[in-house]
């Protein structure tokens, strides 16, 4: 099987926040992400990773007014001097928890502009992101977001996040590949994995069912299928990176939790 990151932004919605470290702990999982430490103290954050032996692998920069429906700075000119700030305050996190991996979420499409129009601020911003990142050994995720749950979401597509890629020419630049999203807007997820593994430009993945969003063995993905596709291919390329588990708890919420709906989890393959 595969590594699993608990993603503490949606699972365990029952306890508080910092009570979920604990939890993930208790259910097995080595590793959490979620969205944003930014309302806590970076000690307070690595104090809970510490008593509860866990890796911090993954969490998003500031994304602009998110509360006013800002999704990313990344893509929206005129916005830099904000952009780098807030790149600057999440690699002080990330040096605090030992964090390797940022996501940089894009942005939604500034009224009235085209992708090619905000491009090259796009490229521009994730060049100087990655310098500053690479000087701590940080690596920058650019994820590609469904168009339902984001409309207007700059990227959407596994093949524009890796032109992109080649574009920006920083190594520590990854995609965040998130098998949700990439089923609801392309799907032929098993054949892109493949492809895309063994590319070394695949910094992590995330998991959920589709569509509800809920536990991976609710709806219409095979993730059972899915994670020996994972193993297989990394096996030959030597991926070993982690998958989030980035969905709303449905089987846990109506018995027992988010414990309870862990089943797909401990499963034998
Ligand atoms: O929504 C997702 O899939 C994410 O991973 C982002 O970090 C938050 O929108
Ligand atoms: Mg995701």
């Amino acid at each position: 099987m595969p590594r699993f990151a608990a993603n503490l932004s949606m699972l365990y919605p029952e306890l508080d926040f910092l009570d979920r470290f604990e939890a993930a702990a208790r259910d097995g999982f080595a590793a959490v992400e979620y969205l944003f430490p930014y309302a806590y103290e970076p000690r307070e954050l690595a104090a809970r990773l510490a008593a509860h032996g866990l890796q911090q692998v993954l969490f998003n920069a500031p994304p602009g007014n998110w509360d006013g429906g800002e999704k990313g700075l990344a893509c929206l000119p005129g916005r830099e001097p904000e952009f780098r700030a807030a790149i600057g305050s999440a690699l002080r996190y990330a040096e605090a928890l030992g964090c390797p991996r940022v996501h940089v979420m894009a942005g939604l499409l500034p009224q009235g502009l085209d992708r090619a129009a905000v491009q090259p601020t796009y490229v521009a911003n994730l060049r100087w992101a990655a310098a500053e990142a690479a000087r701590q050994n940080v690596a920058l995720m650019i994820e590609p977001i469904n168009t339902r749950d984001i409309p207007g979401f700059f990227l959407n597509r596994q093949d524009q996040a890796h032109q992109l890629l080649a574009q920006v020419g920083a190594p520590n630049v990854k995609v965040q590949m998130d098998l949700y999203h990439c089923q609801i807007v392309e799907g032929d997820v098993a054949m892109k994995i493949r492809h895309y593994l063994p590319t070394g430009r695949v910094g992590h993945l995330q998991i959920a069912g589709v569509p509800e969003r809920h536990e991976p063995d609710i709806g219409e993905l095979n993730y059972a299928y899915l994670f020996g596709v994972i193993d297989e291919v990394s096996a030959q390329c030597g991926w070993d990176g982690w998958i989030g588990c980035e969905y709303r708890p449905a089987r846990g919420a109506l018995a027992g939790g988010t414990s309870a709906g862990l089943g797909w989890l401990n499963r034998p393959a």
